[in-house]
């Protein structure tokens, strides 16, 4: 098993959209678990003011912000979902800044072990980061449909984001565990609780 120098053992979370990454790791995190999360820094580089939020509006125009000077997401992922070319350029934007701030939180976290949890461990080289991948699995018609609901957007635009993402197969391939999360939240917590100790086992002194 490969432990990056200097970091505590990361265990890389991923899934696609919907598919209960956020949901396990606050299974995760009840359990006492660091848990750092790609989403939230993907929001904090763009926030008001920000040199990044600078340069996108400077690229798509006054109209990709709110009045309030926030980014306008939804307008934002109608663009680069349905442009390749837009969304290579906004990955190229903040990315960089979006691994040396995932970097920082992995360094300092301090639990027996961390879960690192992005929706694009797999399609970037994010998973160099990591010692373990833990992938959460549910059908498409769920990953959907859960999606559809939490967000208020058209399942149309969860399926342009999931044509973009890794396809099921190909994740589960590169999966060392796996959580199914076809069943209930009392069911994904139970088989988090079973791999929390697997994970601790793995980083007891032999
Ligand atoms: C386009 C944006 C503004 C849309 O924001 P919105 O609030 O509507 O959605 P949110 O950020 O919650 O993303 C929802 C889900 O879409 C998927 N997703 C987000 N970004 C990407 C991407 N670049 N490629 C594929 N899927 C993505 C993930 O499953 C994510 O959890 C936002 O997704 C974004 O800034 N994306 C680019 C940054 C990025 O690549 N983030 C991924 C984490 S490193
Ligand atoms: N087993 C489950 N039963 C019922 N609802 C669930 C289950 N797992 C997750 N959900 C719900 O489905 C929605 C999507 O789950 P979650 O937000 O954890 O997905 P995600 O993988 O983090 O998505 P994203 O890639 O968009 O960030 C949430 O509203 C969540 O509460």
């Amino acid at each position: 098993m490969f432990t990056p120098p200097n970091m505590p053992l990361v265990i890389g979370l991923t899934g696609g959209i919907g598919s209960g990454k956020s949901a396990a790791s606050a299974c995760f995190a009840a359990l006492g678990v660091t848990v750092v999360d790609a989403d939230i820094v993907a929001r904090e580089v763009v926030e008001p003011n920000s040199s990044a939020l600078i340069s996108i509006a400077e690229h798509f125009g006054p109209d990709i912000l709110h009045p309030d000077s926030s980014l306008d997401r939804a307008r934002l992922r109608h663009i680069i979902f349905a442009n390749p070319t837009e969304k290579a350029w906004l990955e190229a934007l903040l990315h960089p800044l979006i691994n040396q701030r995932l970097r920082q939180q992995l360094n300092s976290a301090r639990s027996a072990y961390v879960i690192f949890v992005s929706p694009l461990l797999l399609e970037t080289s994010q998973h160099e980061l990591t010692s373990r991948i833990l992938v959460v699995d549910c059908p498409p018609e769920a990953q959907i449909n859960r999606a559809a609901i939490r967000d208020k957007i058209e399942p149309g635009q969860i399926e342009a984001i999931m044509a973009t993402q890794i396809n099921r197969s190909e994740r589960l391939k590169l999966a060392d565990d796996i959580l199914h999360n076809h069943g209930n939240l009392q069911e994904l917590e139970l088989q988090v609780a079973k791999l929390h100790q697997q994970y601790l086992a793995l980083t007891a002194p032999q």
